[in-house]
């Protein structure tokens, strides 16, 4: 192998996310989002790959490059199977089409993404590291739903969870902050992007996550419900004449925030609750609840808590809800402070209290730098 530079592909449902960085220096040389995938110009993904490729060649930086050692992908369900970063093979690529019915609004494009790259440098080697991976140590405990064992397995029905190299990432960082070593640091990481999850980790390991099956259980997200009673579905299948497609995209695409309130931008529904609009304060109120909820859950999973640490586009931009989530509990030892938590910034922060026994902290993620990191180390090995 010769060069240190990573490209990074996070192909998306309707979007697929680029950087380009060296890994020598940890520079980032070129980043980019192609976005509306199949709505105009571009009209699939491997078209959109076409254009990641072109926009890398304006900027002198073609994938064709002798510089570029890997590409690294994001793939989000990685089932039992794959509880590492992976080698892309064929025989890789088969196991994530399997389990494409796991994750029927990621994986898909995450293949697309593999095979098209694949196409273009055939030489390059190419590593999958997977949302689920990080979660892949949760005690038997939390990771089965508590339904008949021959049917859980016989069709893989158990608690993956997600977002698992967020939570990966955020929580050293985190103990970076603090000046700690990881394995000293009991952290609930709460990644609040349009999808959402918490989890708490023990020293550095995952012993219990939101995500459960698909990345539908758990919070309040921008399209998808999480936590629900499983007989709704029942109902709706039997009273309301609903067919399994219908209720599965009421699930992840009609409910959370846009469900009930009609909007899943937090910067909307915050301007909406400026003005008294009543919809948009009812979903604020209920994303906030269940997050209380986890919060408690996971102080009581891990029993010391020493660390809460807020990422992705709403836990590291709004204040409001930082502040609504860990409101009044003192008697938890969690104490935020008003003025830290207002101050902006794109830096690891502190926005607890002198006075709190827990650190509580925003910490920006970076998965295409840990997908990055992963993926080096397994090709420079
Ligand atoms: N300044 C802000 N204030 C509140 N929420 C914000 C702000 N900026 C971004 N967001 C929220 O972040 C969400 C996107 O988060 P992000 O982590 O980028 O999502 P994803 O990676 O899942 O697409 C947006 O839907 C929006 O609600
Ligand atoms: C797994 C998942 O929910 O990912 P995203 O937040 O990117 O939709
Ligand atoms: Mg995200």
């Amino acid at each position: 192998m010769n060069g240190t530079r990573v490209l990074v592909l996070n192909s998306g449902s309707s979007s697929v996310k680029y950087q380009l960085l060296d890994m020598a220096d940890g520079a980032r040389l070129s980043s980019g989002l192609v976005e509306r995938i199949g709505e105009g110009p571009v009209a699939d993904h491997t078209a959109a790959l076409k254009q990641v490729a072109e926009e890398l060649s304006d900027h002198g930086l073609g994938l064709d490059s002798p510089e570029l050692a890997a590409i690294g992908h994001r793939v989000v369900h990685g089932g039992t199977r794959f509880t590492e970063p992976a080698l892309i093979t064929d025989e890789v690529v088969e196991e994530i089409e399997k389990l494409v019915p796991l994750a029927p609004l990621h994986n898909p494009a995450n293949v697309t993404g593999i095979k098209v790259a694949r196409a273009l440098r055939p030489d390059l080697p190419q590593v999958a590291v997977f949302d689920t991976a990080f979660h892949s140590t949760m005690p038997e405990s939390a990771a089965r739903y508590a339904i008949d064992t021959g049917t859980a397995d016989r069709f893989g029905v158990r608690r993956y969870g997600f977002h698992g190299t967020s939570h990966a990432y955020v929580s050293r960082a985190t103990a970076k902050l603090l000046g700690k070593d990881v394995s000293e640091l009991n952290t609930i990481v709460l990644h609040l992007g349009n999808g959402a999850s918490a989890s708490a980790v023990r020293g550095g390991v995952c012993v219990d996550t939101s995500m459960g099956l698909t990345p539908l259980e758990g919070l309040v997200m921008g399209t998808r419900s999480g936590d629900l009673d499983p007989a709704a579905i029942f109902h709706l299948s039997r009273v309301g004449g609903m067919s399994t497609d219908e209720i599965d995209t009421l699930l992840n695409k009609r409910s959370g925030l846009i469900g009930l309130c009609g909007d899943n931008d937090m910067r909307e529904i915050g301007r909406r609750m400026g003005e008294g609009d009543e919809a948009a304060q009812l979903a604020f109120d209920i994303y906030i609840h269940r997050l209380r909820k986890y919060v408690g859950a996971y102080t009581a999973v891990l029993g010391r808590l020493d660390a809460i640490a807020f990422t992705a586009g709403v836990g590291e931009n709004s204040a409001a809800v930082r502040e609504a989530a860990l409101r009044d509990l003192p008697a938890f030892g969690i104490e935020v402070d008003a003025v830290r938590n207002a101050v902006r910034g794109s830096a690891a922060r502190l926005i607890s209290a002198e006075s709190s026994r827990v650190a509580v902290a925003v910490v920006p993620t970076d998965e295409e730098l840990e997908i990055a990191s992963q993926t080096f180390d397994l090709v420079s090995d």
